[in-house]
């Protein structure tokens, strides 16, 4: 081990907050050195929601062009996935080259390490023979990779997850999903669109099962119509590959057995936090855990904070931000707000949309609050009306009654995650909901279906 190089800040992984972070803090003045072992930015950029984002823009314009023939005429639309395969490889990922990157993080003022990090005691950090020492802290961002769950036969298989997904550069003709969480419901719904021939297993009772029920249902209605196959209440019994094809054995919901055949199996069921190798044992914290406990400040122990997926604070990029933003301004003495969670956005971005933000109406009810909601179907408002084909979805908000606000809302439709603007906001800003019922909205707007769900508190 050489000797000791002496820093303010060592970053730990640099996903979206730690890159945010990192650079921030070169940028404000601190002695700072960022460690990944594999590409600057992370999941999101290379092989998560940018990514996907594409591939899901382009096979909904695919969607969209065979909605032409109820709507204004005739059609007739290819797929040809090279095109988004390309504009993946191209335009958003460079080719999963991170150089731009390392440049930008660089010519901030950080010191960039490539390489697998691990703590050696408060502020102390080794990446091989390298080791710093660092007077303010280290700040760790390590993220996710995706998990493996324990099903018969699956590790011995060529298996995709996102990162192969995401890097495919044809559409298969057959794909089995395991998982109908948001990465496989996302995904499932994107390879459908280019002609592949989807089963997606999931083994909760419903897809999207963090969301509210009806919104699962809306969903599973749009894949039955895009021909997908859903099985959810479904357990796989085991998994095989021979002569370039995958078989999955399932028990169905009403306990019948069947055989999936496919050419590719994605399996998205979950993730698992890059924790464990971490050295977290040196600072008194349990290796084996699998989120890190951080304060309103994103401290997590003695000279170290923590932000992004490994705080189990919710798995999104804006998440990381946010928290990067939080510690950003612990470390260089600036004052808060400090963390609040109680308005956590999140969307989906299958078609259509699912936009949520704060509690479920069963989450609410969970934690002992008096409940109200209301719901609105997005088809029957005069602006779903109008779409048509693809206008399906709705709008459900969940108040606490005795406080007179929303404390959690959902909206689904074709642009679901951008109606959800307006909810986010009464819910973070605990606007009272007779204020929101006073606001005049834009006429025929799909966000006015808001108004309908509120008028439905009091049905
Ligand atoms: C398919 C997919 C789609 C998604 N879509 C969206 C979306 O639309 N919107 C959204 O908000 N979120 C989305 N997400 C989630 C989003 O990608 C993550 O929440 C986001 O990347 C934030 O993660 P993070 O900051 O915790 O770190 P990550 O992005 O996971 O990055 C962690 C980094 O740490 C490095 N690292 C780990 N351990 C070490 C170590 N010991 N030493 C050195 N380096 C280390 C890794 O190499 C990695 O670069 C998606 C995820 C996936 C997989
Ligand atoms: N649009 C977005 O913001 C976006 C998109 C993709 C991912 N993400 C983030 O990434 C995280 C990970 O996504 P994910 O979809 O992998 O995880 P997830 O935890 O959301 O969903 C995984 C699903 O797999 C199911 N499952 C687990 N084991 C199974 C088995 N053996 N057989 C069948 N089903 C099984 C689970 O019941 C669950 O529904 C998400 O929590 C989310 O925060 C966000």
């Amino acid at each position: 081990m050489s000797d000791d190089q002496h820093v303010d800040l060592v970053v730990v992984g640099l996903g979206p907050g730690g890159e945010h972070l990192a650079t921030e803090a070169a940028r404000a003045g601190m002695r700072v050195v960022g460690v990944d072992e594999r590409l600057v930015g992370g999941e999101c950029p290379y092989y998560g929601c940018i990514p996907s984002k594409m591939m899901i823009r382009a096979a909904n314009s695919l969607a969209e062009a065979h909605r032409v023939g109820t709507l204004a005429g005739s059609a007739t639309a290819t797929p040809d996935f090279s095109l988004v395969a390309a504009r993946i490889r191209d335009e958003a990922t460079d080719d999963w080259d991170d150089a731009v990157a390392v440049k930008r993080l660089e010519d901030a003022g950080v010191t960039f390490v490539r390489g697998h990090a691990r703590l050696a005691g408060p502020g102390v950090v080794e990446v091989g023979e390298q080791r710093f020492v660092a007077g303010t802290g280290v700040v760790l961002n390590t993220g996710t990779a995706p998990a493996t769950p324990p099903v018969d036969g699956l590790a011995d298989t060529p298996f995709w997850t996102n990162r192969e997904a995401l890097r495919a550069t044809e559409a298969p003709a057959s794909l089995v999903v395991v998982g109908g969480g948001a990465i496989g419901a996302e995904l499932a719904q994107a390879f459908s669109r280019f002609g592949t021939r989807v089963s997606l297993v999931e083994v909760a009772p419903r897809i999207l099962a963090l969301e509210e029920p009806e919104a699962s249902d809306v969903v599973a209605r749009a894949f039955a119509d895009d021909g997908i196959q859903v099985l959810a209440g479904a357990s796989i019994r085991s998994v095989a590959h021979a002569d370039g094809r995958f078989s999955v054995a399932v028990t169905d919901a009403g306990g019948t057995d069947l055989d999936l055949d496919a050419d590719r199996l994605l399996v998205a069921a979950g993730r698992r936090p890059n924790l464990g190798d971490l050295g977290l044992e040196t600072v008194g914290l349990d290796p084996s855990t699998r989120s890190l406990d951080t304060d309103e400040r994103m401290r997590a122990g003695e000279k170290l904070w923590a932000v992004g997926d490994i705080t189990g604070q919710g798995a999104f990029t804006h998440m990381s931000m946010y928290q990067a933003g939080i510690a950003l301004r612990d470390l260089t003495g600036t004052d808060g707000p400090w963390a609040s969670y109680h308005a956590v956005p999140r969307v989906t971005y299958t078609d259509p949309e699912v936009g949520s933000v704060g509690m479920s109406e069963q989450q609410a009810r969970d934690a002992g609050l008096d409940v109200r909601t209301g719901t609105t179907d997005l088809a029957a408002s005069t602006r779903g009306w109008i779409h048509g084909p693809g206008g399906a979805g709705l709008v459900k908000v969940v108040e606490d009654r005795a406080a007179g606000h929303l404390v959690g809302a959902t909206s689904v439709g074709p642009t679901g995650g951008e109606v959800l603007s307006m909810l986010a906001t009464a819910v973070h800003a605990r606007v009272p909901t007779a204020v929101l019922r006073e606001q005049v909205l834009a006429y025929p707007t799909f966000h006015r279906a808001v108004s309908s769900a509120l008028a439905d508190l009091d049905g």
